[in-house]
């Protein structure tokens, strides 16, 4: 993969292909062929015993251009020598000109049996290859899709073969991700996902039942307003020369609660020092004062028992990005320091604590937000600041409403940057461009489902802000380092290991 993939929508697929084809420089018939060549390749790649020599395939086709791929996936491994059924589900005479090419093809190299799910399940084959729907698919598949899948997994296992989906496993949305089969499940071995990869490929229930995803190339350009797949983030060496010192890199405020509730905050601070700020400081109430002195070393420490006194501290005007959220409590002295926070307009992070404060109408918070505020919401704190975008993701992912839509109008709404926490992490600004961070596939990072990861996580955001990053810049970057973090670590991974293990993963990126 590139170092930020573009991730698109149905859509946004079909706008790209068709002014591809509009303008004459390729055709839809090279397109299909192209896919269906590469998805062979993506499979071959996969199993080597595959590409090693021939063996046996049965292909699903639907009705549309997936089936059309499929049907040049069952030509293409025919024509290594592989022994193939195609089984249709669909008229010819309603497929595209291209797919229907496609179908003639192969029809005369073998037969097209009709797709029967009780014939499946007796088949015996190393690869069942559903080539059903792809991007076309626009409600809840009928019965027969559901059995057929079912029945091909289920043959799949009964010969020790696999189970590869065409573009997409044909009970998903290529939007969001939402499961469109009933209670069905299979899972899916692979996904030849042809690039522009989609959205749906990598959130929403989809990842739950697939093992990974290959992109597979077409020659097609980069699409304008694609949700951008993260890669490893760019710029986070530190400057060196004669004039850097401390002070160049910035320095983080973290605000905490109360005594008994300082982790949160420590955990965020050491992050925030660890991902390259050059000073930080925890900012705790007087009570508070010597449990954190007892904590910290690298990490400064202030009193700071309210707004006054965060006012104060911030006419420090080297104080470049706050955090605040993590064990800061919902009381008085934490909307009091939200307030005076976003009042100073400086670059700061939002979560937890703060979130609750800022989704209370009372407080009159939400308003106050502004450009260079990052809001790093679980989908529960979400649901707190947004619950009528929460709920879309619920009731409306079937119709392709997915995560980064909800975030996406988050962040208008906010005028800052939010950043929707998941394994599937999305980022958003509020001019619309959304960065999507995938713990999934070959970067699955369970261990991070761990408490504590959400403050070194903001920590990690404010150390970076307080660097000079923008919000989303930093979020991103956040997220991404986050993970690659918990990933070298693994399992037994505690929060507290995730600041210590940024030395080995800074030190990667930089070589
Ligand atoms: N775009 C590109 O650049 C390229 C695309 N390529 C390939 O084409 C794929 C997209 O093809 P596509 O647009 O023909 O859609 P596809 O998924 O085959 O399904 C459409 C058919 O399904 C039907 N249908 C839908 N939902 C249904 C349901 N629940 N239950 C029943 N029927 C349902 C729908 O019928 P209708 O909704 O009109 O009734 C229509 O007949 C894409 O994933 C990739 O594999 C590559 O070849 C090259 C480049
Ligand atoms: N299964 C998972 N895979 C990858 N990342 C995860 C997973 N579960 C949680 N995370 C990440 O861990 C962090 C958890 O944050 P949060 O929910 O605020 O927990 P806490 O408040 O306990 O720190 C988030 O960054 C989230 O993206
Ligand atoms: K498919």
């Amino acid at each position: 993969m590139t170092e930020s993939e573009p991730l698109v929508t149905a859509a946004q697929m079909r706008a790209l292909e068709g002014a591809e084809i509009a303008s004459g420089r390729v055709s839809g018939w090279t397109l299909m062929e192209r896919a269906g060549a590469g998805i062979v390749e993506a499979i071959l790649r996969a199993w080597p015993a595959f590409a090693a020599r021939p063996h046996s395939a049965v292909v699903l086709c639907g009705p549309g251009n997936n089936g059309g791929d499929g049907f040049v996936v069952a030509r293409r491994l025919y024509g290594r020598g592989w022994r193939v059924r195609v089984l249709h589900w669909g008229a010819r005479e309603k497929m595209s000109e291209d797919a229907q090419a496609a179908h003639d093809r192969w029809a005369a190299l073998g037969p097209v049996e009709p797709m029967e799910p009780g014939r499946i399940a007796g088949l015996e084959a190393d690869l069942f290859v559903d080539a059903i729907f792809g991007t076309g698919l626009t409600r809840e598949v009928p019965d027969i899709v559901r059995a057929a899948l079912v029945a091909a997994r289920g043959a799949a296992d009964a010969a020790g073969g696999r189970l590869v989906a065409v573009d997409m496993p044909s009970w998903f949305s290529s939007d969001s991700g939402a499961h469109l089969g009933g209670g069905a499940r299979a899972r899916f071995d692979l996904v030849a996902a042809v690039r522009p990869m989609k959205l749906g490929q990598f959130t929403g229930d989809l990842p739950n039942d697939v093992a990974r995803v290959a992109p597979v190339e077409i020659g097609l350009p980069e699409p304008d307003g694609a949700v951008r797949l993260l890669g490893p983030p760019r710029g986070m060496a530190k400057r060196a020369g004669t004039h850097v010192h401390k002070y160049t890199h910035g320095h983080a405020l973290v605000l905490a609660g109360g005594a008994g509730r300082t982790g949160a905050a420590r955990l965020a601070a050491r992050a925030a020092l660890r991902v390259g700020a050059g000073l930080v400081t925890v900012g705790a109430p007087g009570p508070a004062l010597a449990e954190c002195a007892a904590q910290l070393t690298a990490v400064m420490l202030r009193e700071v028992g309210d707004g006054a006194a965060l006012e104060a501290a911030l006419e420090d005007r080297r104080l470049s990005a706050l955090c605040l959220g993590p064990g800061l409590g919902v009381d008085d002295r934490g909307a009091g320091l939200v307030e005076v926070a976003l009042a100073s307009g400086r670059p700061a992070v939002l979560d937890a604590d703060a979130l609750t404060l800022i989704a209370d109408p009372a407080r009159g918070l939400f308003r106050r937000l502004h450009g260079g505020c990052l809001l790093t919401p679980h989908m529960g704190e979400f649901a707190r600041l947004f619950p009528d975008l929460a709920d879309r993701v619920r009731t409306e992912a079937t119709q392709g409403f997915s995560r980064a839509d909800a975030a996406r109008e988050a962040a208008a709404r906010a005028g800052c940057a939010v950043l929707l926490k998941g394994a599937d992490t999305v980022v958003a600004e509020p001019e619309g461009r959304v960065a999507l961070n995938a713990a999934l596939y070959e970067r699955a990072a369970p261990w991070l489902a761990t408490a504590g990861a959400g403050d070194v996580l903001s920590g990690l955001a404010a150390g970076l802000m307080a660097r000079g990053f923008a919000p989303a810049e930093a979020g991103g970057a956040a997220a991404w380092l986050h993970v690659a973090a918990a990933r070298r670590v693994g399992p037994g991974l505690v929060a507290e290991d995730l600041p210590e293990a940024l030395p080995a993963v800074l030190a990667a990126l930089e070589r």
